[in-house]
């Protein structure tokens, strides 16, 4: 995917009522120009398995599969954010654990 079809991650962080967690770290970034700038300095990914471990409720995984990355897998340890994660799931090859 080369643009966003998802709702607007904070719409998304809303609905699924979720918030950051200090004991885990959490800090979720909401501006996509950021994140895209960051998927980029990783790109390309042809040929890639993009392996993401973090992914909150996925604001640099949409980020890496508008930068190309067709294989993903995202390693969560707050599954709060999986319905958040589900969302993104049909847009690319992401599996999620
Ligand atoms: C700083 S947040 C990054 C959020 C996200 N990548 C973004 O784009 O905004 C770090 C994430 O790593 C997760 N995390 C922390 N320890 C982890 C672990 N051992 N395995 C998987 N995820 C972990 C936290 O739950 C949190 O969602």
């Amino acid at each position: 995917m080369t643009h966003d079809p998802l709702p607007p991650l904070r719409d998304v962080i809303a609905r699924h009522g979720l918030r950051a967690s200090k004991a885990l770290g959490q800090n979720f970034i909401l501006d996509l120009n950021l994140t895209r700038r960051i998927a980029r300095a990783a790109a390309p990914f042809d040929a890639c398995a993009v392996y993401e471990v973090g992914p909150g409720p996925g604001g640099l995984t949409r980020a890496l599969l508008m930068e190309g990355a067709t294989r993903l897998v995202a390693v969560e340890r707050d599954s709060r954010t999986l319905p958040a994660l589900e969302e993104i799931k049909p847009h690319g090859q992401t599996a999620l654990k």
